[in-house]
């Protein structure tokens, strides 16, 4: 039986991720502001083993090495953020010269070496100058972006062809504005949902200024994970169809379809606003193309004493499970992207991250690290991927999370995604059998799966 062709379409965009306070270190260096996760990961307690991002992987000095290993992987596209801070150290006003410059740098050096940059604005990295005036939870905030937004588009539009305005809002609001585990480590049921509409309606305002200024893409990049139930019981049912809405429809809808899905009402309660009908023409507009990342899949159940979905998630017997805690899942990507057209029409997407972080014993043969299950993961995907194509998703690329091991947030460095192994004591850089597969990968443009 021939084996199946993994041929991906022609002209299909091969890269990798990864984001400033994660790989940058140097946070306050040559004029840089603050960013709220500088200050969350210097507040005792927040972070695992007390990481912060102070050096991470030096990338802000290193960066030119790194764009070797990018070239060494024969990449397309190079996704990063930039940390607003640098740019803009007060968040609105005056710019930061030498912050501005880095990146300038940046870029120049991906295009001097044929891989096209990809760059995402907000990545978490508030300035910490802005959540003292309210951050996510001010209004101002969607001028407050576009002004940022403006300064990047002016200053790089003319050689960044791909420009993201949020990565993962689910996150940030989920994370730093619910339950506090991410910055700015807010423990609120009624700021959540203010935060995130504010976050979709900055977005849309950073739409509009790439439309008066831009001559390239733009689009919005969202974390999906399909949730599944645990049983065809009517609350189990009920429970999937919350978290799949609180997760995977409160940032898509808004900015795709102009509207909320009723759920959002049912779990928040009074704590869920009426948000004006105009916002609505803010946070909708024409984007071209949607970012999707994507890890895993969840199995839900009904629970009434989890707040605030009463859902929770069920760990499947007899599967594999990566150091966070996420079941290897491939069918959970294709689903993904054929739930995701079939709601919200044929858009251009982009798997904009995808990876897995597993332990892998320090053996280094040739010079390569193997990690069987971090290569199995990606065929894997991968796999699922062609699935999706084959299903007619207008998928146009994927970029791996993550170029290199990275800081992973308050999980601190523990958790390695990256195709380079980072020794955090020298800095030294090591491919994984996963990378020279993802080079063979990019180089056959997915035949040799
Ligand atoms: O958890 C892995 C990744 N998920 N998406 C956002 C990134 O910043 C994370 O490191
Ligand atoms: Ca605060």
């Amino acid at each position: 039986m021939s084996r199946p062709s993994f041929r991906f379409p022609d002209g299909f965009h091969w890269g990798a991720a990864t984001s400033a306070y994660q790989i940058e270190g140097s946070p306050l260096a040559d004029g840089a502001g603050p960013s709220i996760w500088q200050r969350f990961a210097h507040t005792p307690g927040m972070m695992a083993n007390g990481d912060t991002g102070d050096v991470a992987c030096d990338h802000y000095r290193r960066y030119r090495e790194d764009v070797q290993l990018m070239k060494a992987l024969g990449l397309h596209g190079y996704r990063f953020s930039i940390n607003w801070a640098r740019v803009l150290p007060e968040g609105t006003g005056r710019v930061n010269p030498k912050g501005l410059d880095f990146y300038s740098r940046l870029v120049d050096e991906l295009l001097e070496h044929g891989i096209a940059p990809n760059a995402t604005l907000f990545h978490w990295d508030l300035p910490a100058a802005l959540d003292d005036r309210g951050g996510w939870l001010n209004r101002d905030i969607a001028h407050w972006f576009a002004e940022y937004a403006e300064v990047m588009f002016k200053a790089l539009d003319d050689r960044v062809p791909r420009w993201s305005t949020l990565n993962e809002p689910w996150v940030v609001t989920d994370g730093g504005y619910l339950h506090g585990a991410l910055a700015p480590g807010h423990r609120s049921k009624y700021e959540a949902p203010l935060a995130a509409h504010n976050l979709m309606r900055a977005s849309g305002a950073g739409i509009q200024a790439y439309r008066a200024h831009g001559r390239h893409e733009i689009g919005v990049v969202f974390n999906i994970e399909p949730k599944y139930p645990h049983s065809d019981r009517a609350e189990d049912v009920a429970a999937t169809r919350r978290a799949h809405a609180y997760m995977n429809q409160q940032f898509a809808d808004p900015a795709l379809l102009g509207s909320y899905p009723p759920e959002l009402k049912e779990i928040f309660g009074d704590a869920w606003p009426d948000f004006p009908a105009d916002d609505f023409k803010l946070t909708k507009q024409k984007v071209d193309f949607v970012g999707i990342n994507y890890y895993t899949r969840a199995v839900v159940k009904h629970d009434p004493n989890q707040y605030p979905l009463q859902a929770t998630p069920v760990r499947q017997p007899n599967r594999t499970y990566t150091e966070t805690g996420w079941e290897v899942f491939e069918q959970g990507l294709t689903d993904t992207l054929t739930w995701f057209k079939q709601r919200y029409g044929d858009i251009p997407l982009y798997i904009t991250e995808n990876g897995s972080a597993f332990y892998d014993p320090p053996v280094v043969e040739n010079g390569v690290l193997d990690d069987p299950l971090r290569t199995s993961y990606l065929r894997k995907h991968l796999g699922a991927l062609h699935k999706a194509i084959a299903a007619g998703v207008n998928l146009k690329g994927y970029y791996a999370w993550s170029l290199l091991d990275n800081l992973e947030w308050s999980l601190g460095f523990s958790k390695r995604f990256g195709l380079y192994h980072v020794d955090f004591a020298t800095q030294q850089r090591t491919p994984k059998a996963t990378a020279k597969l993802y080079a063979q990968v990019i180089a056959s443009n997915g035949s040799v799966l």
